[in-house]
């Protein structure tokens, strides 16, 4: 039997005004964070003014706990768990039985009114908010501390790449671009519940714990993630699974990059693979993925300087533009909750999305390891 892993201690990089800015210990957390993205491709953060772990902690537990699951279903279900919902992206995802993934989640997107150029692709879709009118007052708190941390996820996640555009001797507005015309980033508010039925065989773990989320890669560029002060966050370092214990102090968040990372940074910043393990009690936690625009080129590179010796003249790169729907539209459906998200396609978005043969395909595709019970062919 294989020995539960061991504690891996993350490094906790204070982002807070104060120390940034003072130059001597600005330019120690640029370091920081070049060390952490290329080594675990893991970090924690703190001193992100106006976060509240506690008040966020309240509000989820009052989703998950006090609001009905057929009015979440029926009001804010994606179109995969509620035939009469036209979204498919934003909304809530229930959970389905016998997947190796055991989770419900809300998947809040921007409130924004969607420009006319961007009508019709499944991603980018206004969120479907609850409306129960014993509750409204709640509701209505409910959302101001989602969209308001949203919000800060949003600032500190631009703080970061501004930082490594720093270390990267550019200007800090270097990669403004790609994350301002109508970004994709997702807050998801997650329950994890212990799990006691339909476990497939394949969640088990050799020595006999239960997977709630499997190994993956995240999709995109970064993931600031808040796991309260629950265990059950593993993750991958030089082929060896380590357990993250929770952060030692309130407020502090884990960051962790997506696959776009590395292959922006020509292998040098690491998408590490992570999954979550059952508790045997609820979990919860939220992670924030800091997405671009549909239409935005991720074919770009970090500036030159970050980018590993010897490997600077795949820059600029000449290939031809790709953009971000490509990539996730094509990745999406490995996971469960995503599973159908192609299915209802427009004839335009096929072909402008799903034709790219550009893409080199995604960690799991190239590994073959199954996800929710299904891989992805490109
Ligand atoms: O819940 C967690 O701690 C991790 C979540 C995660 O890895 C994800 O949603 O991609
Ligand atoms: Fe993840």
């Amino acid at each position: 039997m294989e020995a539960s892993p061991k504690d891996i201690i993350l490094d906790v990089v204070d982002l807070s005004p104060e120390n940034l800015l003072n130059a001597t210990s600005r330019s120690m957390v640029i370091q920081q964070l070049l060390d952490c993205f290329s080594n675990v491709g893991f970090c924690q953060i703190k001193g992100i003014e106006g976060y509240d772990s506690a008040k966020l902690l309240k509000w989820t537990k009052f989703f998950f706990y006090d609001i009905p699951e057929e009015d979440k279903i029926k009001q804010c279900g994606t179109r995969a768990f509620n035939p009469n919902n036209s979204n498919s992206y934003r909304g809530y995802f229930p959970v389905q039985p016998g997947q190796l993934s055991c989770k419900r989640g809300l998947d809040l997107g921007h409130l924004l009114e969607i420009p006319a150029h961007l009508k019709g692709i499944p991603l980018v879709e206004r969120t479907p908010f609850l409306k129960i009118e014993t509750r409204e007052k709640e509701l209505d708190e409910f959302y101001e501390v989602m969209y308001d941390h949203r919000h800060l996820m949003h600032q500190t996640a631009d703080l970061i790449m501004s930082l490594l555009a720093e270390a990267g001797g550019e200007d800090p507005s270097y990669f403004e671009t790609m994350f301002s015309d109508c970004p994709l980033h997702t807050f998801r508010p997650l329950q994890y519940p212990k799990r006691v039925e339909n476990i497939p065989r394949g969640a088990y773990l050799p020595d006999g714990r239960i997977l709630s989320t499997p190994a993956h890669m995240d999709s995109g560029f970064l993931t600031l993630l808040q796991t309260f002060h629950y265990p059950g966050l593993e993750i991958q370092v030089d082929g060896i699974w380590y357990a993250v214990p929770p952060p030692k102090t309130p407020n502090t968040i884990v960051v962790n990059l997506g696959e776009q990372m590395t292959e922006m940074s020509n292998g040098r910043f690491k998408a590490t693979i992570h999954r979550v393990i059952d508790i045997g009690e609820d979990r919860f936690s939220i992670p924030f993925f800091y997405e671009p625009g549909c239409d935005t080129n991720i074919n770009v590179k970090m500036p030159k300087r970050l980018l590993p010796p010897g490997t600077e003249s795949s820059y600029p790169t000449e290939k031809e533009p790709l953009p971000f729907a490509a990539f996730l539209l094509n990745k999406l459906p490995i996971y469960a909750e995503y599973s159908s998200i192609c299915d209802h396609l427009p004839d335009w978005v096929r072909k402008k999305y799903l034709g790219h043969k550009s893409i080199t395909g995604c960690w799991a595709t190239q590994s073959g390891i199954e996800i929710d019970g299904s891989k992805l062919e490109i």
